[in-house]
């Protein structure tokens, strides 16, 4: 008795959806837009006074723009955390620009969430394009995920949630990145189609600030700076000042600039602008190039002080010196062309400050712009004020901190009975931390501890000779030198007396 009643229920269930269908299609079919559109309008709002749940899409594409919404990746990167753990069907990913593959929720599959103690439901639904002409259609399906949540929850979702599930997905998705390393010196500007700006290849470098030679407490110092400025986000505006920070880093070649800057990177996961200046054009080049620097990276003008000539614009000169500096310059440039074959740069200093400081600056925000040098005397001091750079890092020989530092990465020794000598040896003499890595470099399988510390030790004990001998020739060239025509009165005078005497005693 009980299954006729069920039958005849689904059988009376069964006919109303299939009348209702068969209603809507020919009101759909037959009746005017007009009255289509206020029908499906009424009856949206009839289902929605009922339905206390409220719904909110996000739709992969939108409008006819090709590229990818921000706010869908971030979504979908925020519910791979989730979904794995709870969706049944799931894909498995790679983005274009992504080094991790990712698990995400499968179409119409349902994830559940919660949010200050609400319960937050998600589906990925899929929505199929509608047939042109003949039915065939080149336009591909379009994703989209549905949020779904009671109403009493509106304002938090509003206000909180969705902040919330953009900023973990946005976390989520620079974490997942293949970060990029950038030059602008590989383009040929007369090829066409136009080559981009930048060209870049996979960023690998795997370098990292524990195995930078460095006095630790110096070392902290600059990774709490680093730290610190990529989470003031708020503070820069506050402040009201760009969301970018200064680094110049100079020392002697081989003490770890470089090093030091890939180290920052994977640090604080950046991408990095190798800005090659004499590449640059101008300086409209110069901010175009800036432009399309995106936030979270590190631009790096590597060897500053050679790159072109930053110094002598803001000098006043008398017009003969402006002359001869013209006809120089303009034999240097021409000698360049000749050897390289492409345009001069004619980047000036005061483009290179507003590249730096200026009102296009601050597009983008998350910069840190690095200038490495060998001679920080060489440079203008506006270029290099604090402010614009902020932090002057000097990178220099090696300590016995930073041997140690070398020791437990390339040999896995933290004490060694060579190690007091090798102190010694440190305080007497310069060497920078590529010789020294150089040295504890094993050449062969069968090279012990012993081998390599023995290495740096002859190295040492070479270095210190040849620094001996340089300083013995500095000498004997100086008591060799002969007065000078034009030095001053006084040293004449120095020089001159002990002669007199001589003649004296002679006679
Ligand atoms: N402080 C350091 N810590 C660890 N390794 C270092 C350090 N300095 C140099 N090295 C080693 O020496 C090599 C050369 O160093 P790096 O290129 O960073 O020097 P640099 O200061 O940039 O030199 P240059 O001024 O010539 O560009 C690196 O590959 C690294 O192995
Ligand atoms: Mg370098």
């Amino acid at each position: 008795m009980a299954a006729i009643t069920m039958a005849e229920m689904w059988t009376t269930v069964g006919s109303t959806i299939a009348s209702f269908m068969f209603v809507w299609t020919i009101i759909r079919q037959y009746c005017p837009y007009e009255v289509r559109h206020f029908l499906e309008k009424s009856m949206h709002r009839l289902m929605s006074f009922f339905n206390p749940y409220i719904h909110v899409s996000i739709h992969e594409f939108m409008g006819t723009r090709l590229n990818r919404s921000e706010a869908y990746a971030a979504v979908e990167a925020y519910l791979s955390t989730n979904s794995a753990k709870s969706a049944k069907r799931l894909k498995l990913e790679m983005e274009k620009d992504s080094k991790k593959i990712v698990l995400t929720m499968d179409e119409y599959e349902k994830v559940t969430d919660e949010f200050q103690g609400a319960e937050i439901s998600w589906v990925l639904g899929i929505r199929s394009p509608k047939p042109v002409g003949n039915g065939n259609n080149s336009q591909p399906e379009r994703r989209y995920y549905k949020l779904t949540f009671h109403k009493r929850y509106r304002e938090m979702i509003a206000e909180s949630y969705l902040e919330h599930v953009m900023k973990k997905g946005k976390e989520i998705r620079v974490k997942n990145r293949q970060r990029k390393l950038y030059t602008n010196g590989a383009r040929d500007k007369y090829a066409y189609p136009r080559q981009p700006l930048w060209s870049d290849v996979p960023f690998e470098h795997p370098a990292r600030f524990e195995s930078v030679a460095m006095e630790a407490e110096k070392k902290q110092e600059i990774i709490e700076d680093l730290l610190t400025f990529s989470q003031s986000k708020d503070f820069y505006a506050r402040i009201g000042k760009a969301w970018k920070r200064g680094y110049l880093l100079y020392g002697p070649p081989g003490t770890g600039k470089s090093t030091m800057i890939a180290a920052m990177a994977n640090l604080l996961n950046y991408n990095v602008y190798d800005l090659e200046l004499t590449a640059v054009e101008d300086n409209t080049e110069l901010k175009k190039l800036l432009i399309e620097i995106t936030g979270k990276s590190i631009i790096v003008i590597e060897d500053i002080d050679c790159s072109l000539d930053l110094t002598g614009h803001r000098k006043k000169k008398t017009e003969k010196e402006t002359e001869d500096k013209k006809n120089e310059e303009e034999k240097k440039q021409t000698d360049l062309k000749n050897r390289e074959g492409k345009g001069f740069s004619k980047v000036t200093l005061s483009g290179l400050l507003n590249f730096i400081d200026g009102l296009w600056s601050a597009c983008g925000g998350e910069r840190i712009i690095v200038f490495t040098t060998n001679y920080v005397e060489k440079l203008d001091p506006a270029l290099i004020r604090r402010g614009r750079m902020d932090k002057h890092i000097e990178l220099s020989y090696c300590s016995f901190e930073g041997f140690k530092v070398l020791a437990k990465n390339y040999l896995l020794v933290e004490a060694h009975p060579l190690f007091d000598k090798i102190d010694r040896l440190m305080e007497e003499t310069k060497i920078t931390p590529a010789d020294v890595a150089e040295a504890l470099m094993r050449k062969s399988p069968r090279e012990d501890v012993e081998k390599s510390l023995s290495k740096l030790i002859q190295a040492l004990e070479e270095a210190k000779k040849e620094a001996a001998t340089k300083k013995a020739e500095e000498e004997s060239r100086v008591l060799k030198a002969p007065a000078k025509d034009d030095s001053p009165l006084q040293d004449k005078k120095e020089t001159e007396e002990p002669q007199s005497l001589d003649d004296g005693a002679a006679t």
